[in-house]
This record gives C-alpha cells, structure tokens and sequence, in this order.
C-alpha cells in the first residue's frame, strides 16, 4: 500500500505522522513496526496517527503506535508534533485543540514562540491503575508518598521506583549522573518486568535543583529514546511529591529541553500536568508498505 507520511520530532523523540482524516489506511501492527523499522522502513520512535474527532467535544483523534507495533495510551512529544502537523497541513486553523486519545483528551496549543503547550492531564497513582502489582514489597515511605524496591535479576541492590501513570505506565529512579545510569542494562529489565503486566516506561532522573533535572528514558516499546514527554511528567511528578522539586521543572533531556509544571500546592493530586516544549517537521514522503513485511526474514 503507497502513503504519504510526514517526519517530525519533538526533541529528538522522533515520528512518523500519517494523516487518516480522509481515508483509513488499516495497518496491521507488523506494517507499523515496518514503517517505524530505521533499516528495513521510514524510521521512528512511534507512528503518530490523525483521525477524525469520534465526538463533538474534540477535534481529533491522535493514535500512537511504539516502534514495536503496538498501540498505546499516550505520547506527549508526539502530541506537539500532532497540533503542529494538524495546523500546517491545514486540517484546523485553531491553536487550540483537543485531542481524543486512548487515556482521555489532551489540550495541546500552539505558542507564539513556536513552541507548543500540552495539558497533559491528572497523574494517577493508584498501583492497579498504572498497572503495578506490588504485592510483597514493602513500599520506602519519602515526601508525601513513597517508592517501592524493584528487585532485578543480577542486582545486589533493588533499585527503588516511583510509580505512576500518565495515561502510559512510569517507573522512575534518582540516578547521580544520567550519563553515568545503567539505562541499557536496566531499561529492558525494568521493561519487562514482571510487576508490570503491561510493561512500563523506565525514567532514570538526576535532580539537578529545584527547578532543573535531566532525564533519559528507556521506552516501552522503543527503547532508549533522546526524550519522552511522559516520562518526563512522570519524573517533575514524582520529584514533587518525594520532596526533589518545586512545581516548575525545566527537564534537559539528550534530545533537548522540556517544561514541566505541575500545581499541586494550588490544586492538589488531581491538578493536570502542563508540557512546553518543541515540535519540529522534518520531511515528508511517500512509502510503499509491504502487506506482509517480514515475509522474506521468516
Ligand atoms: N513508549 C511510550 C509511548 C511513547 C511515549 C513518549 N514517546 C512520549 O513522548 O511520551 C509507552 O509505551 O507508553
């Protein structure tokens, strides 16, 4: 099947942007994984798809898809790059739209300084709700709220997590030097592991100040990326609440530099997360997908 696809990034987190507003493309997970394939296909991070608005109060709908085909809950680097994409190619002319996503509506506007600002919606905290099973851990009480030791095979010391969901499940741990953080060892063990039956973003953070980390996140479904806007709520989140931040977190990322801000002085747990920061395109193309992509690797 020919498409039309736009490349875009969000500081370095990298997309694909396909439009469905007209036409339905019906990709399976495997022609996903194609298109996000950097040797076989096109190359990225995730596969952003625009659709029509399911319902009257949103003005579209914004599907994600991983590198690995599968579909998922949210993606807010990819939300800045979808109201960039939607505004140049002429599908709205607001700079304010809401997006229906599979974890609920995101708020996403366009700035004048070319950034974009994201309503990233409440954090959730509940264990069942991320979903994490903590059953037999003793949760580390610190702040108001608490980490949780994660036991991985061939570490003397469990690291201990923050848990949290942004839409996507989270898992963060302090680290002293992000350059210095096991991410490759333990970002698929953290991944996979078995107290998270969806698997999880893994979020290895180094509190800098108050108002200043820096992150590197090894994605569900992607693996290390050069930034993860949910994971970089997740992270300014929980470094509120175990006592590292004040509400305002600007977050260096290897990709570049995003904007935190979380009020939960002003408006408690339930107070929605706000993201700042780029959206950039970068090319766009035609591709053929093959209908059956790994037929010849079988
Ligand atoms: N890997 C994530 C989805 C993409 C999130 C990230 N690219 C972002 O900017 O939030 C997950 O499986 O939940």
């Amino acid at each position: 099947m020919r498409l039309r696809f736009t490349k875009m990034h969000g500081a370095g987190n990298d997309f694909v942007v396909l439009d469905e507003t007209r036409q339905r493309y019906g990709l399976t997970p495997a022609q996903y994984q194609w298109l996000a394939d950097r040797h076989f296909g096109v190359g990225a991070d995730q596969i952003l798809t625009v659709r029509p608005a399911p319902t009257p109060d949103v003005d579209f709908e914004y599907v994600i898809h991983n590198a690995d085909g599968g579909e998922v809950e949210n993606c807010g680097n990819g939300a800045r790059c979808f109201v960039r994409y939607v505004h140049d190619a002429g599908l709205t002319h607001k700079r304010r739209v809401r997006v229906a996503t599979r974890a609920g509506v995101l708020t996403l506007e366009l700035r004048d300084d070319g950034r974009v600002t994201v309503d990233m919606g409440a954090p959730v905290f509940e264990p069942a709700a991320v979903p994490f099973d903590p059953a037999g851990l003793q949760p580390e009480p610190l702040g108001d709220w608490q980490r949780w030791p994660l036991p991985l095979p061939g570490v003397a010391e469990a690291p201990r997590v923050a848990v949290l969901s942004m839409g996507n499940p989270h898992a963060v741990l302090r680290v002293d030097d992000v350059e210095a953080a096991p991410v490759a060892a333990w970002g698929p063990l953290i991944e996979r592991h078995a107290r998270f039956p969806r698997r999880v973003n893994a979020g290895f953070l180094q509190v800098v100040d108050r108002g200043h980390a820096r992150l590197r996140v090894h994605e569900r479904g992607a693996g290390e990326t050069l930034a993860c806007g949910t994971g970089a709520c997740a992270a300014v989140v929980a470094g509120i609440r175990l006592g590292w931040f004040d509400e305002a977190v600007d977050v260096e990322l290897r990709g570049g530099r995003l904007t935190i801000e979380w009020p939960r002085g002003r408006d408690g747990l339930d107070a929605p997360v706000r993201m700042t920061g780029p959206a950039e395109p970068v090319f766009t193309g035609e591709v053929e997908v093959p209908q059956d992509p790994w037929a010849d690797s079988r």
